[in-house]
């Protein structure tokens, strides 16, 4: 096994209190279903994005060698532990999600200082802060995931499409301590080396599932980390419902990640009571203005006495 680059550090404390940041509430919807770009065929939307991020990366690629990469992860601090955030048998953790536009409703905020709101969401106490990196359809770069690392001490997410290992160096060059890995874009033994990656860096892998089959393969792969997308990535709609019917397929000792759909305290709690240990939240904060406090309602809701003295165990 490769050791950890940088040794693992302790996890801090949320970081420190900043003016609040503005975001804008404008919404232009954008829906695609399937597409037609990428030489004419039809495609779902998945692979659509995931042909412009194999673009992207053959061009930073270009500009930068993996070596580069692997000097320059050498030097930056190790990997934060999140096991026992996304992981903590009395509390929901809230990873909360810096994220400018969707492919689903075109742009949600313009989020000029993403570092300032990265900095409101670890205040109001969000235990991982979510960086879109992706840039053609979210909005997102790894200049904002430089950012929010310089400014927050709770782990962060690198949240992107990521199909080869030099995405995971970059990740980590970058400073994450979590890497997202979508199931439904990679093939198994892909999926599978990933993951080791990932974890052989000292780093988590979140690991994104839509179905039955997913999760298998998902737990196959080695993940500790699951996290259940209820917006179907082909159609784009939200389900709410389909974290219910997985997280009983994911075993109590993996972290269960409820992905999409939370508009406030409510769906926390609902999803709770189905067996998330964490909720994962984008738009409802990048659109309601208050990010910090907004945060720690969901924090609360996730802490409510009612869900930790009746929550069953999940039956598979
Ligand atoms: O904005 P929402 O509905 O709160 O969803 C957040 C998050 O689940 C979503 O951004 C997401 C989940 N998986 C992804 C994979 C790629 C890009 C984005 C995502």
């Amino acid at each position: 096994m490769v050791r950890p680059v940088g040794g693992t550090r302790v996890l801090p404390r949320p970081g420190r209190l900043v003016p609040r940041a503005v975001v804008n509430l404008t919404a232009t919807p954008a829906y695609h279903g399937r597409t037609t770009s990428g030489g004419g065929e039809s495609m779902t939307v998945l692979e659509d994005i995931v042909a412009g991020v194999r673009e992207d990366l053959a061009a930073r690629q270009a500009r930068t060698s993996l070596d580069e990469l692997k000097e320059r992860a050498a030097r930056v601090p190790g990997a934060l532990e999140c096991a026992s955030v996304l992981h903590s048998e009395d509390r929901v953790a809230v990873v909360a999600e810096v994220k400018r536009s969707s492919p689903s409703k075109g742009s949600l905020a313009p989020i000029t200082d993403p570092a300032a709101l990265a900095a409101e969401y670890a205040a109001g106490g969000a235990g991982v802060i979510s960086v879109l990196t992706e840039q053609r359809r979210f909005g997102g770069s790894l200049d904002d995931l430089d950012a929010v690392r310089a400014r927050v001490d709770v782990p962060v997410l690198r949240k992107d499409f990521v199909v080869t290992p030099y995405q995971v160096w970059e990740a980590r060059a970058h400073g994450a301590d979590v890497v997202l890995l979508i199931v439904a874009a990679l093939e198994q033994t892909v999926l599978t080396s990933l993951v080791e990656r990932v974890h052989s860096l000292g780093m988590t892998a979140l690991v994104e599932v839509h179905t039955a089959e997913e999760v298998s393969r998902a737990l196959d792969a080695g993940a500790r980390v699951i996290g259940v997308n209820a917006r179907d990535l082909k159609t784009l709609e939200v389900r709410r419902e389909t974290f219910a019917r997985l997280a009983p397929l994911i075993p109590d000792d993996v972290a269960r990640v409820a992905e999409s759909g939370v508009r406030g305290p409510h769906d926390v709690m609902e999803y709770a009571r189905a067996g998330a240990h964490a909720v994962l939240v984008g738009e409802a904060l990048v659109t309601d203005g208050q990010p910090r406090r907004s945060v720690a309602d969901l924090v609360a809701a996730g802490q409510h006495p009612s869900l930790w003295s009746v929550r069953p165990a999940v039956q598979p």
